[in-house]
C-alpha cells in the first residue's frame, strides 16, 4: 500500500481531521489523525495491518512472539497487527497513570513483543509503553504504528516502522499562533 492510498483511507474514513487540537503530549495542532476513525471499518482495520505487517522486515516480523499495544488508541490496531501476524494480541491500560497488564495479560520472561501504536508524535506513550513490556518480563523487538507524525529528532533505541510518515507542525502552550488559538481546543485523546 502506498503513501497515498494509506492518506486516502483517512480521508475516506474521514480521519484526517482539521481545527485546534490538545495532542496527548500537551502540545498544540491544527491537524489530527483520528486513527479510531480509520479503524471503524473492520475489513479497512485488518487491510492497513496487512500493509503494516508487510512493511516489516521479515526477520522482525519472524522475531514476534507477542503483540501489546497501549490502550486506547493502540488497541484495534493491536488486535489487527495480531491477525496479520498470526501471534496473540494484548494491551496496556493506565488506570492510575502508568500503563500496566491488567485483565490477566502476562507475558513470558524475555518473551519477544512487538508494540503497536496508532499514532507516535513525540514517542512518549510509546516509551512508556515500552518500559510497561520491559517491567512485565517481556523484551520488546521493535515498534510499529499506523502514522508516524515524530517531529525531528524522536528517535527509539528499537527498530520502528510505521505506514504513514506526514509531519504536521505543533506547538507548545505558551507558542500557539493567534489564528490556532481563536479556534475553540478540543482534547480528543485519553491521557489525563
Ligand atoms: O507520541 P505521543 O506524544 O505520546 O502521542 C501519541 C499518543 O497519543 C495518543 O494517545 P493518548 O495518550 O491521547 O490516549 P488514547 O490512546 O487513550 O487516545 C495516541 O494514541 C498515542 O498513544
Ligand atoms: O499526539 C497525539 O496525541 C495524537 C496525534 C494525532 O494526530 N492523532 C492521535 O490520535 N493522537
Ligand atoms: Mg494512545
Amino acid at each position: 500500500m502506498t503513501e497515498d492510498e494509506v492518506l486516502h483511507e483517512f480521508r475516506a474514513s474521514e480521519a484526517l481531521l482539521e481545527g485546534h487540537f490538545k495532542l496527548s503530549s500537551g502540545r498544540h495542532s491544527a491537524y489530527y489523525l483520528q486513527c479510531a476513525r480509520v479503524l471503524m471499518d473492520p475489513m479497512r482495520a485488518s487491510r492497513l495491518a496487512a500493509a503494516l505487517a508487510a512493511k516489516m522486515p521479515r526477520d522482525l516480523r519472524s522475531a514476534v512472539a507477542k503483540v501489546v499495544s497501549p490502550a486506547m488508541g493502540g488497541i484495534i490496531i493491536g488486535h489487527e497487527m495480531g491477525r496479520a501476524l498470526g501471534k496473540e494480541a494484548i494491551f496496556l491500560e493506565r488506570p492510575e497513570g502508568t500503563f500496566e497488564l491488567r485483565r490477566g495479560f502476562r507475558l513470558e520472561p524475555g518473551e519477544n513483543v512487538l508494540v503497536v501504536e496508532d499514532v507516535v508524535t513525540t514517542g512518549l506513550s510509546s516509551r512508556e509503553a515500552m518500559k510497561a513490556v520491559e517491567a512485565a518480563g517481556g523484551h520488546v523487538v521493535g515498534l510499529v504504528s499506523l502514522v508516524d507524525r515524530r517531529a525531528e529528532g524522536v528517535a527509539f533505541d528499537v527498530p520502528y516502522h510505521a505506514l504513514l510518515d506526514i509531519a504536521f507542525p505543533t506547538y507548545a502552550e505558551d507558542e500557539v499562533p493567534p489564528e490556532l488559538a481563536a479556534i475553540p481546543v478540543t482534547k480528543p485523546g485519553s491521557r489525563k
